[in-house]
């Protein structure tokens, strides 16, 4: 399919005005859909991505189409001025650095909302903004990669699930008109912890023999080693007063059967020579484990076992 340019909505000045802290995967197709149903997005990002979209637009290439979106792009955190969302999508690894660049920008009400995996975001950006800030998580279900500069791939859904915020209502129906079903839930902290509990089973597994799911399921002892990491992880949330949400046996089996040919994100960033978000995965379940007296030796190993293979990457 090739890609056509289509002048998106203009900004409709009654609705919310988005900026993007990360144009990555996750905030090029969350910024693209809000900019086509005419609301203000600016993406703050790296030079190359920044200057395609100004050029161009982002290329947003989805099972139905392939269009080219206008919206403003920047590489300078001051564009987060004005809006009345911040989008933070920065991996796990860059929070506090994104949280401190945006800080002097922010609008006094402005809601930054964390779309990222790992479970503790919100509360770090909240140490570093201060608790005048408004400042709520979110789950992420999406499956969505760059493809190359200003060109983002949507795989599969989309959906957000939002903490509780003063805008949560308002900010629901307009992500729903933009074609982005949210929901408010009272415990995104347990959802946060459900996708990290299938993140600490698969991911640094997957990442360190760099192979699919599927292939992991089918071999010899996988499955034992799967379940300890979730006992591990169920352990902590237990002492941490987690409410896991949903049926977590269940969700960490399905990944096999919906997933089979997929390797974890943790497995792209290691091939990619990127640094991986596993002291945010199998890392904090470890270090909260640590804090309250849980024992995670399996989580250990794997967490020591991903470092490793980081660190062996830069040696020659
Ligand atoms: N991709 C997906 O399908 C899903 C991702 N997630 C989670 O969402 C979060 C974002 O993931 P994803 O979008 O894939 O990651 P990406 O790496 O694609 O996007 C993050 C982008 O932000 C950029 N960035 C980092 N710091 C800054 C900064 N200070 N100023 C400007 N740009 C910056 C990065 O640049 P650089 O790389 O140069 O640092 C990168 O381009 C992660 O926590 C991930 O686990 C959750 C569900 C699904
Ligand atoms: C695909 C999935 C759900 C499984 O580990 C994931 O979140 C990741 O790769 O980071």
């Amino acid at each position: 399919m090739h890609p056509t340019t289509e002048p998106h909505t203009p900004p409709h000045p009654g609705r919310l005005r988005f900026a993007v802290m990360g144009a990555g995967a996750v905030g090029c197709y969350f910024g693209a859909l809000l900019a086509r149903a005419g609301h203000a997005v600016t993406l703050i990002g790296r030079p190359a991505h920044v200057q395609a979209i100004q050029a161009r637009g982002l290329r947003l290439q989805t099972a139905a189409q392939d269009e080219h979106v206008a919206m403003g792009a920047s590489t300078d955190a001051g564009a987060v001025a004005g809006a009345d969302v911040v989008l933070l999508c920065v991996k796990s690894t860059d929070t506090e650095a994104a949280a401190r660049q945006i800080q002097p920008h922010l609008a006094p009400g402005a809601l930054v909302l964390t779309l990222q995996n790992g479970v503790d975001n919100d509360e770090r950006v909240r140490a570093v903004l201060g608790p005048a800030q408004p400042v709520a998580a979110a789950v992420v279900y999406v499956a969505t990669a760059m493809a190359g500069p200003g060109h983002v791939r949507h795989f599969g859904r989309g959906e957000l699930v939002l903490a509780p915020s003063l805008i949560a209502e308002r900010l629901v129906r307009e992500l729903g008109a933009a074609g982005i079903p949210a929901q408010v839930s009272d415990n995104v902290r347990g959802a946060l912890w459900s996708k990290l509990v299938i993140n600490c089973a698969y991911n640094a597994l997957s990442a360190i023999v760099q192979r699919p799911y599927g292939w992991l399921a089918r071999q010899d002892g996988a499955t034992e080693v799967i379940a300890d990491l979730v006992a591990e992880c169920l352990a902590v949330a237990q002492a941490d007063g987690v409410r896991i949400a949903g049926d977590i046996h269940a969700a960490v089996r399905g990944i096999v059967q919906s997933m089979p040919g997929q390797r974890s994100s943790t497995a792209q960033d290691l091939a990619r020579g990127r640094p991986t978000e596993i002291e945010h995965l199998n890392g904090y379940v470890v270090q909260r484990g640590k804090a309250l007296g849980v024992a995670t030796p399996v989580n250990h190993a794997l967490l020591v076992l991903v470092r490793m293979a980081e660190a062996a990457r830069t040696e020659v």
